[in-house]
C-alpha cells in the first residue's frame, strides 16, 4: 500500500470538495475538524463568515506574525481523471488553495507541537477568486484585535520545479479589476437584421476594440491585460440577439495605468452604443489592489532561504495575476512568493496536477521560517 504524507492526504480530502467565494461550508468544516484533533489549549479560533482565524500562542510573545491561506476553488470542471478528483461537479481547486490549505495545517501542527515565542495567527481566507475575502477580513472587528505586525503568505507555481521559491521585492501581482459589460439592442428575425440591433455583432466589435486599448493607449514599456473569459448573448441560430454580455478582467502594473485603461473603456463603450445603437451598462465587480512586498522582510526571508539547504530561490518577475492579499500588505509589512509545484498545467486549467512533494518541502520551509524569526 502506498505510504501517503499525512498532508498530502489531507489535500486530496481537500481536493474533492471545492467550493466558491462564501460557500466553503464543507470547507470551513473539514479544517475545523481538524482542528479538534489538536491540543486545543495551544490556541484560539474565532470563525469569520466562511473562513477561521487561528492564533497558536507564542511562549512570551512580543507581536503577532500573520500567515494567510486561501481557501475557495473555482468554476471549472475538473478533466484531470485522478481518483481523488473534485466530487463537485462543475468546482475544482484549479488554483492551488487545496495545497494552500495543506501546508497551512502542516505548518500550524508543526508549531501547535513545537512553540514558538511569537504568537501566529493563521488566516483561512475565503474568495479569494473573487468578490474577495481579505479586504473585508482585514477591517473586521477580529483583525482589529488580532492584527499582525508581519505577515506572509504562498501561492502555488506550477512552472518551477519543486524546491523552487520565486519571490522579488516590490511589486509581485497586478492590480487587477472585473470587468461585466451588458448590451441591449434589439432581437429579431435572422433574415430581417435591418430591422433589429444585432448585439453578437457588436459583442464582437467591442471584444476586438478592448484589445486596442492595450496596443494602442498603453505606453509600450508599461503592460496591461484585458481577458474577456466569458460571452453569452442570444437565444437560438436564427433569431438576432437582443443581449449579450461579456465577462472579463483588467490586469495593470500601477494603479495609474488601471484609470487609464478604465476610461478608455468607458470612451469604447460609449461608441459602440453609438455606433450600434444600444444600451451598455459597465460594472468593475471586484478590484484587487496590487500585490506588493516590503523590502526588509523579503530581503530577510530569501536570507533565511538561501541559507536553508535545498532551496533554489529564484528572483522573478512580477506577474500580471491577481490576489487581494494585496490588501493585507497594504497596511501590514510583509511578502508573499511562488511556491515551485512542476506541473505541465497551468492555474485555472481543467489539469492543473501539481506535485504534492511540493507539499511536505513547503511545511518544512515556513515551519523553519517561523521558528527561527
Ligand atoms: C492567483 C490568481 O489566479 N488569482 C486570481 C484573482 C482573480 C481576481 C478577480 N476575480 C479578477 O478576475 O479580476 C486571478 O485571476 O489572477
Amino acid at each position: 500500500m502506498e505510504n501517503i504524507h499525512p498532508f498530502v492526504q489531507i489535500r486530496r480530502e481537500l481536493h474533492q470538495i471545492p467550493e466558491l467565494g462564501y460557500q466553503e461550508f464543507k470547507t470551513q468544516a473539514y479544517l475545523l475538524r481538524y482542528l479538534e484533533t489538536l491540543p486545543q489549549e495551544r490556541f484560539e479560533i474565532k470563525k469569520w463568515k466562511t473562513g477561521l482565524f487561528v492564533k497558536v500562542h507564542g511562549t512570551s510573545p512580543k507581536r503577532m506574525i500573520g500567515y494567510r491561506t486561501d481557501i475557495d476553488g473555482l468554476p471549472i470542471e475538473e478533466q484531470t481523471g485522478l481518483p481523488f478528483k473534485s466530487q463537485h461537479e462543475g468546482r475544482m481547486h484549479a488554483c492551488g488553495h487545496d495545497f494552500h490549505m495543506s501546508i497551512a495545517l502542516g505548518v500550524l501542527t508543526h508549531i501547535v507541537h513545537h512553540p514558538v515565542q511569537e504568537d501566529i495567527l493563521f488566516i483561512f481566507q475565503p474568495a479569494e477568486e473573487g468578490p474577495g475575502g481579505a479586504e473585508p477580513m482585514l477591517k473586521s472587528d477580529i483583525m482589529k484585535e488580532w492584527k499582525p505586525e508581519l505577515i506572509f503568505a504562498l501561492h502555488i507555481a506550477p512552472e518551477y520545479p519543486v524546491g523552487t521559491i520565486a519571490i522579488r521585492e516590490g511589486l509581485l501581482f497586478a492590480n487587477t479589476s472585473e470587468l461585466f459589460i451588458d448590451l441591449k439592442g434589439k432581437g429579431g428575425h435572422a433574415a430581417y437584421p435591418h430591422q433589429t440591433r444585432d448585439m453578437v455583432v457588436a459583442a464582437s466589435y467591442l471584444v476586438t476594440q478592448l484589445q486596442s486599448i492595450i496596443s494602442r493607449n498603453i505606453d509600450p514599456l508599461d503592460s496591461a491585460v484585458i481577458t474577456v473569459g466569458k460571452i453569452t448573448g442570444g437565444t437560438v441560430q436564427n433569431i438576432i440577439a437582443e443581449t449579450a454580455r461579456l465577462e472579463g478582467t483588467i490586469r495593470t502594473l500601477s494603479p495609474e495605468a488601471m484609470q487609464k485603461v478604465k476610461q478608455r473603456i468607458e470612451a469604447i463603450i460609449k461608441g459602440i452604443s453609438t455606433s450600434f445603437e444600444c444600451e451598455a451598462v459597465i460594472d468593475y465587480g471586484a478590484m484587487y489592489h496590487q500585490v506588493y512586498n516590503h523590502a526588509e522582510p523579503t530581503r530577510d526571508f530569501i536570507q533565511y532561504l538561501e541559507k536553508k539547504e535545498g532551496v533554489n530561490v529564484f528572483i522573478c518577475k512580477e506577474a500580471m495575476t491577481g490576489e487581494d492579499f494585496g490588501y493585507m500588505l497594504k497596511e501590514i509589512p510583509g511578502f508573499m512568493f511562488w511556491l515551485g509545484v512542476a506541473s505541465p498545467y497551468g492555474l485555472h486549467h481543467s489539469m492543473l496536477n501539481p506535485d504534492e512533494k511540493a507539499i511536505e518541502f513547503a511545511i518544512n520551509v515556513v515551519s523553519e521560517y517561523i521558528s527561527q524569526i
